[in-house]
């Protein structure tokens, strides 16, 4: 079981204005990493940011942060050089954006990037199974993708303990409307890279949110060592 439990804020509920200094103020809350969302205005009906945000990011918090970036764009492929270059770590797509996964592998791994796979609430999660040995993590989206702030999708949690039993240590992350009322059903689940957004961002003591999820993960892992 080589997964650990990290928590990745999204910083799409913060102020905007201040994305370099809510970055920082996340890392210094405990974050494990930060989750940036990149929506394109037509995969969702939501505009974000791109490439040249990423690097002034980068610039800003300097080389450490783990930059998990949530591609919510149609075409994924144009991306992967700029979001390198700009200083990505890893590059997470949506399996619904691409007619050729495998080849987009290549490409972001020859990029130097970390590979992530995401599937929306309604793509099964056989449809992503064929490439889980070619990936660094799988995400199961438990909202629409889109926009922060949603109901998180509980029906969501039988692609999680499908992907974990198959794959006992890929890292699996979930992502929309996950915080302290829900990371239960997600830790139990086998999801242990935890995307938060409002409900760490807009609390008055996020280093404690982050601080519960992490540690309802750090439980369920050590749980499942000793059931094996
Ligand atoms: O990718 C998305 C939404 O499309 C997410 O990363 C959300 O931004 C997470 O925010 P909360 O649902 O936790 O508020
Ligand atoms: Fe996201």
């Amino acid at each position: 079981m080589a997964y650990t439990a990290k928590i990745g804020p999204s910083i799409l509920s913060s102020d905007l204005s201040q994305l370099g200094r809510e970055c920082e103020r996340m890392m210094e809350c405990g974050a494990d990493y930060l989750h940036l969302d990149v929506m394109d205005g037509h995969f969702v009906p939501n505009l974000t940011f791109g490439h040249p945000m990423v690097e002034c990011l980068r610039r800003c918090i300097g080389p450490d942060p783990f930059f998990d970036m949530h591609m919510m764009v149609s075409r994924p492929e144009q991306w992967v050089k700029p979001m390198a270059a700009a200083g990505a770590n890893q590059y997470t797509f949506h399996l619904e954006a691409t007619a050729n996964p495998g080849n987009l592998i290549k490409e972001i791994r020859e990029s130097g990037m970390k590979v992530g796979l995401a599937i929306k609430p309604g793509t099964t999660v056989e449809e992503l199974a064929p490439w889980a040995r070619q990936i660094d993590m799988a995400l199961v989206m438990t909202v629409e993708p889109g926009f922060g702030g949603q109901k998180f999708m509980e029906d969501m949690m039988p692609k999680v303990s499908w992907l974990r039993s198959q794959f006992p240590s890929l890292d699996i992350e979930v992502d929309g409307g996950v915080g302290p009322d829900s990371i239960h059903r997600c830790a139990e689940a086998g999801a242990n890279m935890i995307v938060s957004g409002s409900a760490v961002v807009s609390s008055d003591d996020p280093r404690s949110v982050i601080a519960l999820l992490k540690n309802v993960v750090i439980e369920a892992i050590q749980k499942r060592s000793l059931d094996r």
